[in-house]
């Protein structure tokens, strides 16, 4: 692979430099060397962005939504071709294992896929009021929309947020994280190439302070997709309340998985491994890293999951190994940090907890057992291999477990009692209820939070009302 690709911002359909000149390097986390230097957009970038997303608004808009649905297709048909090529990409920036970001890959084609066939069927109601009136609802772009895309699923990301908007006939100008911008500039390459007419599709990397911030705050911007820390969704909506623009906010967790006797414990076990260690190092909003376990079963499933920890494979993503780097070195400060603060809260964790002696930001998968539901490694997002186990000794305690947090994301559980499973969805205050496997759902589930963990909903059906906006037309046709 080489890194002569286009590193520049993406405005207007011109790979272009930032106005004040200013790169900034991007490292491979496996062995923390430079892959290439990227653009940094600042202020005037972003107004150049905007001013160009906001032109090219309102032929897109007039877009007819078939010829929309087709060059979304055709998007997709592109990314699906450059999969290796993409996934390759994606490994050396972000870190992942590369069947993981094979998979990424898949996933942002879908996500075209599924917001193409969406692009004709977007459409109001007709309400029955009396015969004197003909009434119905239009649904309509908001237009020019800014998406802050985090480091974590960086391609994948770029699909889930912008297939809707450009489907529903907005623009789009998406900012990727400064840590990962190279897939991102890459699907805006193959926009063009297929079709999908200049400014429809801006690509501006560059630092959140300055270029997302401009993006947040930008007074033309009509509405934010935002992912990432809650510290700073609450920074991003307080920029768009200035503009009353809307923010759609996906944000952390901290996520119960809770494992009842009743289970398939073969099953738990692996879905627990997937959940916290084996998927992008535990660097997932979604991550199941509050173990909930029942006392009778506790001993047995937690030594049998120390076990399979301890025997996945740690190393560089392009190796394909269960767990890769973590993708930085602040993330891998901020890991290491939190593995100090568990010893200092329960002891030495069960399995891993050391960092290997070599380059690249690597953490072992780290089991604390016997850990109060108070610790701070069991109610603050640590994002990373690291889990937190809790027991408990009946369903009210573990339901009760399960809400005490200020996130609401994901709650999980595995059991074989059906009415158990209803009850635990029934209470659970989160956004999505995994029952038996984690990770459920797809590109047409919906997807957002419940307290802490943000508003809006990404995915699904209900991505296209996060960007939309209806109007009611109301006529008097009769005449007393
Ligand atoms: N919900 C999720 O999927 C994610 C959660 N996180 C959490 O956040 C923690 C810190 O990671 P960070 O990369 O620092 O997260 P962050 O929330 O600061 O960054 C996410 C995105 O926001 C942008 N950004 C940063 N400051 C901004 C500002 N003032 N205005 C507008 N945009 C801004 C960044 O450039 C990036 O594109 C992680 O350890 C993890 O706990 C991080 C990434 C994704
Ligand atoms: N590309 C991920 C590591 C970094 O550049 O911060």
């Amino acid at each position: 692979m080489t890194t002569t690709e286009k590193h520049d911002l993406l405005i207007d359909g011109e790979f272009i430099p930032a106005t004040s000149g200013e790169r900034f390097v991007t490292l491979n986390p496996a062995t923390e060397e430079p892959i290439t230097e990227v653009a940094a957009a600042d202020k005037e970038d972003i107004d150049r962005a905007v001013e160009s997303a906001h032109e090219a608004y309102p032929k897109w808009r007039s877009t007819a939504p078939e010829e929309r649905g087709r060059l979304l297709t055709a998007l997709a048909a592109r990314i699906r071709e450059e999969t290796d090529y993409l996934a390759e990409l994606e490994t050396r920036d972000n870190g992942k294992p590369i069947s993981q970001a094979r998979s990424d890959v898949e996933g942002c084609a879908r996500y075209f896929e599924y917001y193409a066939g969406i692009a004709d069927k977007i459409h109001g109601d007709s309400i029955p009021l009396t015969d004197k009136y003909v009434d119905y609802t239009v649904r309509e772009p908001l237009g020019v929309t800014g998406q802050i895309i985090p480091w974590n699923f960086p391609v994948n990301l770029v699909g889930r947020t912008i297939a809707p908007a450009l489907a529903a006939g907005n623009v789009a100008v998406a900012k990727p994280a400064e840590q990962t911008p190279l897939s991102a500039l890459k699907i805006g390459e193959f926009a063009l190439e297929v079709g999908i007419p200049p400014g429809v599709l801006n690509v501006v990397p560059g630092f959140g302070a300055t270029a997302g911030a401009s993006l947040a705050g930008h007074p033309d911007v009509n509405a934010i997709s935002f992912t990432g820390s809650v510290v700073t969704g609450r920074q991003v909506a307080k920029l768009g309340a200035d503009n009353v623009t809307p923010v759609h906010l996906e944000l952390g967790g901290k996520s119960p998985n809770v494992v009842f006797p009743d289970a398939d414990l073969d099953h738990a076990l692996d879905e627990t491994i997937t959940a916290i260690f084996a998927t992008n190092a535990g660097q997932v909003c979604s991550a199941g890293s509050r173990l909930l376990v029942h006392e009778s079963i506790h001993s047995e499933f937690v030594d049998r999951l120390a076990t399979r920890a301890s025997e996945l494979t740690v190393g560089p993503g392009l190796e394909d190994p269960d767990v890769g780097p973590l993708v930085s070195s602040d993330q891998h400060r901020k890991v290491r940090e939190y593995v100090e603060i568990g010893r200092e809260e329960v002891g030495d964790p069960i399995v891993g907890g050391k960092t290997p002696d070599h380059d690249g930001y690597f953490v072992e998968p780290t089991i604390f057992d016997d850990v109060d539901n108070s610790d701070r490694i069991a109610q603050e997002e640590i994002f990373g291999p690291v889990l937190s186990v809790i027991e408990f000794s009946d369903e009210r305690e573990a339901f009760e477990l399960a809400n005490d947090v200020d996130y609401g994301l994901v709650a999980g559980i595995f059991t074989s009692d059906v009415g158990r499973a209803h009850r635990f969805a029934h209470e659970m205050e989160a956004g999505q209820v995994y029952i038996n496997e984690w990770f459920a759902g797809g590109v047409e589930t919906p997807f957002g939070g419940y307290k802490q963990s943000g508003f809006g909903r990404e995915k699904g059906l209900e991505a296209i009302e996060s960007y939309t906006q209806v109007k009611n037309v109301c006529a008097r046709i009769e005449l007393e």
